[in-house]
């Protein structure tokens, strides 16, 4: 049997915008108000996608979200038909209109966070999407999240999905931004690593003061639990408070890990040996390589700025291994004279690939944010949707598709404009036909 990490990425949808929702996320608050191009952000994401299968690797793609949200203005109160409440919430709320405005879909580390069928207890491969308390504008997204992962992994013998977790702070979970698997191939039991940011019924316990910790540990339990993973192949660590103070505010903003690598920054974690030594100890024999970039090679607020370990790492045909940069890492000295370095290492990873993701960068989001991983056996992969997984044909037509319906730019003031409601639903709705994904969208319900 072969196995596989298939990379479902996100499509950017139609409202792509910066509206500096995302507090203690650096680049979302500092590019606030700027204009966007969501033709470009849809681009740019769909290249990045065809270049992962042309480098021979499995690659995905998830929907988009309906947006404007009316739903959501419906729930707080605007009432009339749909332009009525869009011009109401405008008027009257302008901040909760630009959030029920947002795209932050596309980024599909946070949709879920996914267990592979050889790490749980019933052998099929879980799905829990996560419940993004922390931002409004990000706590739209589940339900809908759900329906998507349910259209594309709609076969029960192999697929289980699950509700998202509560929508409390308690429970806070982000999803697959703070959660990496490691193991010796895609398809043998692995390590489930789940890193929270605070204990949520505990508060003696260290926490960050300034910006907020998304993910708890109460939530990552949760996780497991659900999933039935076993105590033996799950470790729980906590990101260093003063990190998260940085503008770190997902564990994939400072570190990532595939099969044998664990790669991430001197500062990422607390309590680092004792962890990095649970690790290895459930791990079992196999080597496991611990790349750790010291601070001064590479300091915290250069691996904000550039997204050095927002990287996809990624194994080749092969069996070596090769980053996925933002083109940000390449301009950065420190930051490329590092990955140089590191390529000419003994370590498994022997080639860096840059990529220009900076539509999605300038709201955070580097490579490995706009990708949910998704480890599967040649039969779990044959059960999969087809109509999601990328190829020319699909490449080409969803191009098309974004010519025909995206705007070039858009400014926050642009999403008053009532037509985009419309251009947003006929996009969608030609891509759930295209995509074979049913009615997914509440508009289509
Ligand atoms: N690190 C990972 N896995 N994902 C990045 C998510 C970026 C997203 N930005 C935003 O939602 C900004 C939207 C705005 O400001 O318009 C967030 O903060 O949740």
């Amino acid at each position: 049997m072969k196995h596989f990490e298939v990379n479902f990425d996100g499509l950017v949808g139609p409202t792509h915008n910066y509206a500096g929702l995302s507090f203690g996320n650096v680049a979302s608050l500092n590019n606030a108000k700027s204009s966007s191009s969501p033709r470009d952000a849809a681009k740019q994401g769909l290249q990045k996608m065809k270049a992962l299968a042309d480098m021979g690797l499995q690659q995905g793609v998830l929907a988009p979200q309906e947006r404007p949200d009316i739903y959501a203005l419906r729930r707080l109160g605007f009432c009339g038909t749909d332009g009525e409440v869009l011009q109401q919430a405008a008027q009257q709320a302008p901040a909760i209109f630009q959030a029920v405005c947002s795209a932050s879909s596309m980024w599909t580390a946070n949709a879920a966070t996914v267990s592979p069928s050889a790490d749980t207890a019933n052998g099929k491969v879980h799905f829990t999407p996560a419940n993004l308390t922390n931002k409004f504008h990000r706590s739209l997204e589940p339900q809908t999240t759900g329906r998507i992962l349910t259209a594309i992994f709609n076969n029960e013998r192999y697929f289980q999905h699950h509700g998202h977790l509560p929508d409390n702070e308690h429970f806070g979970d982000e999803g697959a931004a703070n959660h990496t698997r490691l193991c010796s191939q895609y398809g043998h039991a692995g390590v489930e690593v789940f890193v929270y940011g605070r204990h949520a019924f505990d508060s003696s316990k260290p926490a960050p003061s300034k910006y907020p910790a998304r993910q708890t540990l109460e939530a990552s339990q949760a996780i497991a639990r659900l999933h039935g993973l076993s105590d033996d192949n799950t470790v729980y660590v906590q990101q260093n408070p003063d990190v998260i103070d940085q503008g770190v505010f997902h564990n994939d903003v400072i570190a990532v890990g595939n099969q044998n690598v664990l790669f991430y920054h001197q500062q990422a974690f607390a309590e680092t040996s004792a962890k990095l030594q649970e690790i290895q100890q459930k791990f079992g024999d196999d080597r496991l390589h611990f790349i750790e970039v010291k601070t001064s090679e590479v300091s915290v607020e250069d691996a904000v700025n550039t997204y050095l370990f927002n990287t996809q790492l990624v194994t080749l045909d092969n069996g070596d291994m090769a980053i996925i940069a933002p083109t940000e890492c390449q301009e950065n000295d420190a930051v490329a004279a590092y990955l140089a370095d590191l390529v000419s290492r003994d370590t498994p990873i022997r080639q860096v690939h840059y990529f220009d993701v900076k539509q999605s960068m300038r709201n955070g989001g580097g490579p490995a944010c706009l990708r949910l991983r998704v480890a599967l056996n040649d039969e779990e992969l044959a059960a999969v949707n087809p109509h999601s997984l990328m190829n020319d044909a699909l490449f080409d037509r969803l191009n098309q598709w974004v010519d025909k319906h995206y705007r070039d730019r858009l400014s926050v003031d642009d999403l008053r404009d009532p037509q985009l409601l419309d251009e947003s639903r006929s996009a969608l709705d030609e891509l759930t036909q295209i995509m074979r994904l049913g009615s997914v969208y509440p508009f289509q319900r």
